[in-house]
């Protein structure tokens, strides 16, 4: 029976996964993730989601291979993870007031066939002024997460609306992911029999 490897370090993505109750094994890859900036969100979640699947996949090639690429993008501009304490206070102003999207890939590969979908979900921040921006990157929370907020934290307090499926902007859209994987026959149902 094939085994499901989740191609990520994400913690995020490891929590969401574990709620389906699929049994998986975690790999985190370590492919770079630059990527053109010609290409559109849509093309570069999906085509660095399926790099780090691929990555992991030399490595499992009778298994299931999971990837999964998140940005955020706003005024067409492409926003991945922090690259310092200023970075992230840029690129939250820059949210401030705003409707941005988060797109998170998924490329799930076997020997036989590979998929790969996105889903984008808009997100409206609240107007945060200077102090509100300065106190939340002093947390931490932004250091490892696409546009600099976390959702699922305190990140949550700079969100005022959201038009989607919320996991998708935690980084994995877990209802489709599994939905998805049942063609693979990564079920519940398959694993525990
Ligand atoms: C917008 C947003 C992003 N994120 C996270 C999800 C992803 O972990 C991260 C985007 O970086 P990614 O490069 O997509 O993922 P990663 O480096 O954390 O993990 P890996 O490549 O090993 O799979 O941002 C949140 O946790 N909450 C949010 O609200």
């Amino acid at each position: 029976m094939k085994r499901l490897i989740l191609a990520s370090g994400s913690p995020r993505r490891k929590e969401l996964l574990e709620t389906a109750h699929l049994p998986f094994i975690i790999q985190k890859s370590s492919v770079n993730e630059n990527i053109s900036d010609e290409y559109t969100p849509a093309e570069i979640v999906e085509q660095l989601s399926l790099r780090k699947a691929k990555d992991i996949a030399q490595y499992y090639p009778d298994d299931v291979v999971l990837g999964s690429d998140t940005v955020v993008v706003y005024d067409g501009q492409v926003l991945g993870k922090p690259k310092s304490d200023e970075d992230a206070y840029e690129t939250l102003s820059k949210l401030s007031g705003k409707t941005h999207q988060v797109y998170t890939g998924v490329a799930i590969i076997s020997e036989e066939r590979e998929i790969c979908f996105h889903e984008a979900t808009e997100v409206t921040f609240w107007t945060l002024t200077s102090e509100e921006i300065k106190e939340y990157v002093s947390l931490g929370e932004c250091k490892d997460k696409a546009g600099s907020y976390g959702i699922q934290g305190y990140g949550s307090t700079l969100v005022k609306q959201i038009n989607g499926d919320y996991f998708n902007v935690v980084g994995l859209p877990i209802s489709r992911t599994v939905r998805e994987l049942k063609s693979f026959d990564i079920t519940k149902r398959s694993v525990t029999e």
